[in-house]
């Protein structure tokens, strides 16, 4: 699937998406990641049907996101909420269900407020909510109906860590329950706790994808911590690279034999090591492994 942004009087457009081939397996937890302007927005509108494809097609539950029906099935949170400040929470949700087509549910709502953990603030006016009560709210939204795909763009952002806690324990039930979920979000910790399958995305093309444990296999990266003083020039001949801290480095050794032969060399340089850790397992390092810090792509681990 393309997408370019046609712009007025102008010959050329912007290429958001240059060729995404992704599939989202039902039932999976699935994140999307990738640098700034990597398309990850654009790609999600066009599953919702917001953004129409330049070349290529989108299937979304068997169907095509602009159908009503299919439409009915998706539940969204999007990245920038509009959410009524004049109305109580109660109202809003029960527009939220009427503009979805559902039969009025006040008690189903009620729950849902209580799921969130707005419980006390339902009858308060929006207006008066913080960031983190209308992110809970927006999540509310978006659960109304009870959602075969709930797509999230940005779920926890400006919510505190109790919060965030909650919203990942909500996510995670409703995968439990069958929910597939698409989870956009810059904090990869996010991801890498609620997701089981992962996608990169960088310059408007999948880069990467697969299950969270494939994707971050075969990295075999350490930190090392060595006692103060240690001497970094004759360290590097070993392979160790200086990291952020005082006395840490990281170490490339795909078995324990390379990874003791280059902790026996530093030692005979003098260092001594104080801690040693599996560095490179995390979707940081895959992330970085896979596209540099500029968006512009780097070696894959
Ligand atoms: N409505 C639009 N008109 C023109 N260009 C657009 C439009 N929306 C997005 N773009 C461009 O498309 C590219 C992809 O943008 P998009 O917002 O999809 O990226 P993103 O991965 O969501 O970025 P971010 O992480 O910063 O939110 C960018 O170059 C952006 O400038």
């Amino acid at each position: 699937m393309r997408k370019t942004y046609r712009r007025a009087f102008r010959r050329t457009g912007n290429d958001a998406l240059k060729g995404m081939d992704l599939s989202v397996p039902e039932g999976s937890a699935f994140g999307l990641i990738g640098p700034n302007g990597a398309g990850k927005t654009t790609f999600i509108k066009s599953i919702l049907g917001i953004v129409q494809p330049t070349a290529g097609t989108v299937r979304v539950l068997g169907g095509s996101p602009e159908d009503p029906r299919i439409r009915a099935r998706i539940g969204y949170l999007p990245e920038r909420l509009h959410l009524p400040g004049a109305w109580t929470a109660t109202a809003f949700l029960s527009t939220v269900t009427r503009l979805k087509g559902l039969k009025s549910d006040a008690q189903g709502n009620t729950r849902l407020l209580e799921r969130v953990g707005l419980a006390d603030a339902a009858g308060r006016k929006i207006g008066g909510y913080s960031k983190g009560m209308r992110q809970r709210l927006g999540l509310a939204a978006a659960l109304v109906g009870a959602p075969a795909l709930l797509i999230l763009d940005e779920p926890t952002d400006g919510i505190d860590p109790m919060g965030r806690l909650e919203v990942r324990r909500i996510l995670l039930e409703e995968v439990q329950k069958g929910t597939t979920l698409f989870l956009n979000s810059h904090l990869l910790a996010e991801t890498e706790r609620v997701c089981n399958r992962v996608a990169i995305l960088a310059d408007g093309r999948v880069v990467r994808e697969g299950r969270l444990e494939d994707l971050a296999r075969g990295t075999a990266r350490w930190m090392v911590r060595f006692a103060p003083g240690v001497d970094a020039a004759a360290l590097a001949p070993a392979g160790f690279a200086r990291g952020a801290a005082e006395g840490v480095f990281h170490v490339d050794a795909e078995d324990p034999a390379r990874l003791n032969a280059a902790l026996d060399k530093a030692r005979a340089a003098g260092a001594l090591l104080v801690e040693l850790r599996r560095d490179g397992a995390d979707l940081e390092s895959v992330l970085l492994g896979t596209v540099a810090p500029s968006g512009t792509l780097g070696v894959a681990a």
